[in-house]
């Protein structure tokens, strides 16, 4: 393991921001903290940095102790939310802020490397001022990324942005980490963000990690309500299974993974879209509200025996309040929890 923090706490006064944290994170590996405001993220991350000062516990790399070790001795990298990119230099000021100690010629040729690799070639005698809030952001990640840190931190990189420019700088981060075999802790509170970069996500509720696995296995099968909730699921009913099919008062679905007896299942709203009558098992409803968004009409229905629940349907033929229904199970739309 590249990195390993045991028993972390980090305290303001009487409140443990963190508690009694463990976690690793693997040579290469990207791990997504993904957690509600204030639930400790950015604190966790700073005492990585070691920009706070754990209460207990440890933090170590390949099994070196980094308590002794300030902040600019970690060879960590970086980022936040609005960049913090020097306003008085330019361009290949900026990247090349961390390159001081490396020979001219080196450190030139470097900061064209990373501007080419963030997709800003060319870009050296721009001033930061002028360029967008994107722009700027690639800065920060070619500056942070220039000297080779062992591990890059990444707090929020996208969030001051706007969701489209947000989507497709997270997927142009994504195929870059992997690209250039970064070990990377990221902090969001966004679970598109984590799951699109994330070989692993760690979830943190007030102070703890809570669910540690892979995207696809957080998001189907959170271990509690909370996480549940806070991973899209709006509405939780009871099932049980039985040989990979679950069984619900919304019908039965399949499972792709083996699950048997008791259960709960969370429901997001893309678990029920419309369809026709006719269809087999299509469970009837009536609309109650209707909200339209960009791809796709949000229903809230009401289920006779369930209550209310949200579910899609196209833009072009949502029906209205009052109007009756008919709805299906998408497998991929739905959480397992434990009952
Ligand atoms: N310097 C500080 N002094 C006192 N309390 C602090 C300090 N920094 C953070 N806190 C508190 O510690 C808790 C965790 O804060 P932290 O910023 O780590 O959360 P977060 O999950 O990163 O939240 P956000 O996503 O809103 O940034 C919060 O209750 C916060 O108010």
């Amino acid at each position: 393991m590249a990195l390993q923090v045991t028993g972390l706490t980090v305290r303001y006064g009487d409140l443990a921001a963190v508690g009694d944290v463990d976690l690793s994170i693997a040579d290469s590996e990207v791990l997504a903290l993904l957690g509600p405001s204030g639930c400790g993220k950015s604190t966790l991350l700073r005492a990585v940095a070691g920009l706070e000062r754990p209460a207990a516990g440890s933090v170590c790399w390949d099994g070196c102790d980094l308590a002794d070790v300030p902040v600019h001795r970690r060879e960590f990298g970086l980022v936040f939310q609005d960049g913090q990119l020097f306003p008085h230099r330019d361009v290949a000021g900026n990247v090349a802020f961390g390159l001081r100690m490396q020979r001219l010629g080196d450190r030139s040729e470097r900061v064209a490397e990373l501007l080419e690799l963030v997709d800003l070639a060319g870009y050296q005698r721009r001033r930061v001022s002028e360029l967008s809030g994107g722009e700027q952001q690639r800065v920060a990640l070619a500056r942070a990324l220039a000297p080779r840190p062992k591990l890059l931190l990444l707090d929020e990189p996208l969030s001051a942005l706007d969701r489209a420019l947000r989507d497709q700088l997270a997927v142009d981060l994504a195929e870059l980490l992997r690209r250039t075999r970064t070990t990377a802790l990221l902090v969001t509170h966004d679970h598109d963000e984590a799951f699109t970069l994330a070989d692993r996500v760690a979830v943190m509720m007030a102070g703890r990690l809570v669910q540690v696995g892979r995207p696809g296995d957080v998001w189907r099968r959170p271990v509690d309500e909370e996480i549940a909730r806070f991973l899209g699921c709006t509405k939780i009913i009871a099932a049980d299974a039985r040989e990979g099919v679950l069984r619900s008062k919304l019908g039965n679905v399949e499972l792709p993974e083996a699950a048997d007896g008791a259960l709960r299942l969370g429901l997001r709203a893309t678990a029920l879209h419309t369809v026709s009558e006719t269809e087999v098992g299509a469970i009837a409803a009536e609309v109650v509200r209707r909200v339209h968004r960009r791809e796709h009409a949000r229903l809230v229905v009401r289920v006779p025996d369930v209550g209310e629940l949200e579910a899609i349907a196209p833009v072009a033929a949502a029906p209205a309040p009052g109007e009756p229904v008919h709805l299906a199970l998408d497998p991929d739309g739905i959480a397992v929890l434990p009952p």
